[in-house]
């Protein structure tokens, strides 16, 4: 089944929970929260008072990704804030199991996102720990960017790690996903399409997401 995680980066933050309860009643499966702290990457977006403020605005799980440095420090507070996925960098993290473990022991389920030019070997020994692999599509950092294709092999190498390991492992890509891209990321294995622009910039978001599914 594929999963569509439409991103409030892309949302007007004056009316977030209109655009949150739209996408919801759309048919959207979680809600993408992008949380940058301009340092790890150059924008600065939300943190965890935006969080707890949506969690009861919405019944879809929060699907938080941190584009931040050293997360171990904030890992409790998102969780304490309504977070039901925590993603980290693998970049960001010095040391990745340990920061995987911490957000599991909050009972959060744990994903670990890969940069555009960040080798998915990098993650291999972590694959029996985590819930999600998220796969950048694009540098993070803005929305609205253009799908970097160099990134679709990767997403079958993950594929194919999770199936010849026998893994619950969901495969999620993120950036600059519209429904041409998203045909070519599940082809590739991919089960979660992050789309920020593609859902907010249309009226119809039910039929952008619709479209993004491949329905
Ligand atoms: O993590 C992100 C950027 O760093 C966003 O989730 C992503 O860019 C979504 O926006 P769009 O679909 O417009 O590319
Ligand atoms: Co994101």
């Amino acid at each position: 089944m594929i999963k569509v995680a439409p991103s409030i980066l892309s949302a007007n933050f004056a009316h977030l929970a209109d655009d949150i309860k739209d996408v919801e009643n759309g048919g959207a499966d979680y809600i993408h929260v992008d949380v940058m702290d301009g340092h790890f990457v150059p924008n600065i977006t939300i943190g965890p008072l935006v969080v707890e403020a949506i969690r009861p605005i919405t019944k879809l799980p929060l699907d938080v990704h941190l584009m931040i440095e050293n997360p171990d420090r904030y890992v409790t507070q998102f969780a304490q804030a309504g977070a039901d996925i925590i993603t980290v960098h693998v970049e960001a993290c010095t040391h990745l199991h340990r920061t995987i473990h911490l957000i599991k022991e909050q009972g959060v389920k744990a994903g670990v996102v890969v940069n555009p030019a960040t080798p998915v070997e990098w993650i291999e020994p972590v694959l029996e720990d985590i819930d999600l692999v998220l796969l950048m599509t694009v540098n993070p950092g803005f929305g609205g960017q253009s799908f970097i294709e160099s990134v679709l092999p990767k997403i079958e190498r993950v594929a194919h790690l999770v199936k010849t390991k026998g893994l619950q492992v969901e495969i999620e890509v993120d950036g600059g996903v519209n429904e041409k891209t998203a045909k070519k990321c599940v082809e590739a294995g991919a089960n979660v399409l992050v789309a920020g622009s593609a859902i907010y910039n249309r009226k119809d978001r039910a039929q952008a997401i619709k479209e993004i599914r491949g329905e």
